[in-house]
């Protein structure tokens, strides 16, 4: 069986590693499973690589400590199990990783992070200074602070982010399932998908969500997204189980390898289409529309006729078409009060009355993606 290349000759590679691989059914940390996981990262930092571990783990892994039997549904107790176990998962990674002479570093990331255009140049720097020193960066999400990312985020797309962000060869998503199989595993008769070459091979796959061990966040869902994200974004994906970790980082043809299908874009833009939930929406004219979706131009004032919902600037918002139908999303410079006055005006009409402050786009053509 032939190797493959995209992963033997994968210099920096993204593993992502969800609840269900590293924590029990009763609810606590599985040591000798993240024994393994890190002897396999090791093994590929032996021939050379660089890794960066995103690893889910820290709700699960604070269940026990707290007396919990399973994850619980309020918000609240989700950021203090995650607190109390986020500690635990990164003290058994530092001590693992010591074993193999290794250092870990905890990162953790809020979506601010990643679509603020400062804050996510400082993640790639913080990126970037740890891979040089040799660090393998541990990275989860900011569970404890963070709102909306603990209940709708997923590590699953913020792994395919952070490949991104790092400018990976590689990503490799572990699971508790070996592959992406053509319907639910339970299912009798499914079977596994080696290959993704396109979304047309995703056509006639079944995707579930829920995970048996009732863990995980994500499911099959957010896994074929990430992949579709990195992918999408010249990255090979390769998803398969935990156990087989080892035989995936060494090129053996196991799980679903996904091809790349494009090239690199903007790390913000990628996370504004995909991960990202609009605050609220601006109405466009028909002009604004093909202005913003043809021409690729920013949105100025002139061409919005309505604004839904109430958000502050810098947020992300949906350009609707004067039908209603979504068209872009984009990074809003004005707070939603400020926008009823600059609604249909030009720019230099604003500038005149209002000030040179208004005379900028409602939204800039760098902070728009067109859906
Ligand atoms: N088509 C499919 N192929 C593979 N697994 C699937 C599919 N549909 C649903 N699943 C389920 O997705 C689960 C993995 O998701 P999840 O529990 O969120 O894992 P993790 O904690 O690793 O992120 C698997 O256990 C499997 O039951
Ligand atoms: N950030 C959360 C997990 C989020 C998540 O995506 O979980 P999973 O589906 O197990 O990868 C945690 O550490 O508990």
């Amino acid at each position: 069986m032939s190797e493959r290349a995209l992963v033997t000759e994968a210099r920096r590679i993204v593993v992502k590693v969800g609840s269900s691989s590293l924590t029990t059914a009763a609810g606590g940390i599985a040591p000798e499973r993240m024994s393994a996981l890190v002897d396999v990262l090791a093994a590929a930092r032996a021939r050379g690589a660089e890794v960066v571990l995103v690893s889910s783990g820290a709700i699960a892994a604070g269940l026990a400590p707290l007396g919990l039997s399973r994850r619980p549904r309020g918000l609240a107790a989700q950021q203090a199990a995650a607190s109390v176990g986020q500690g635990l998962l990164v003290h058994r990674y530092t001590e693992e990783l010591a074993r193999h002479g290794l250092i870990a570093g905890q990162v953790l990331l809020t979506l601010d992070d990643v679509t603020r255009r400062s804050h996510y140049r400082n993640a790639h720097q913080t990126f970037a200074q740890l891979l040089e020193l040799g660090v393998i960066p541990i990275v989860n999400e900011n569970d404890t602070v963070a709102t909306t990312e603990i209940r709708f985020g997923d590590n699953d797309r913020l792994a395919a982010l952070v490949a991104h962000l790092v400018h990976a060869d590689l990503l490799v998503l572990l699971s508790d399932v070996d592959g992406l199989y053509d319907g639910p595993p339970s299912r009798p008769g499914a079977k596994l998908i080696a290959d993704v070459r396109g979304a047309a091979d995703l056509d006639d796959v079944v995707i579930g969500s829920a995970g048996a061990a009732g863990v995980g966040t994500g499911g099959m869902v957010t896994k074929v997204d990430a992949a579709a994200i990195a992918t999408g974004s010249g990255i090979p994906v390769v998803l398969t189980s935990a156990d087989r970790a080892a035989e995936a980082l060494a090129g053996k043809q196991v799980g679903t390898l996904f091809h790349p299908t494009g090239k690199r874009r903007p790390t913000r833009l990628l996370w504004l289409r995909h991960a990202t939930e609009a605050k609220g929406a601006l109405v466009l004219d028909a002009g604004a529309v093909r202005a913003v979706v043809e021409r690729r131009a920013s949105l100025l004032a002139a061409g919005v006729t309505g604004v839904q919902g109430d958000f502050s600037g810098g947020d992300p918002v949906d350009l609707l078409a004067p039908d209603g139908t979504v068209v872009a999303r984009g990074l809003v410079n004005f707070d939603a009060s400020e926008i009823p006055a600059l609604l249909g005006r030009s720019s230099k009409e604003l500038k005149r009355e209002l000030g040179a402050a208004y005379e900028r786009e409602v939204i800039h053509r760098d902070d728009l993606v067109v859906l």
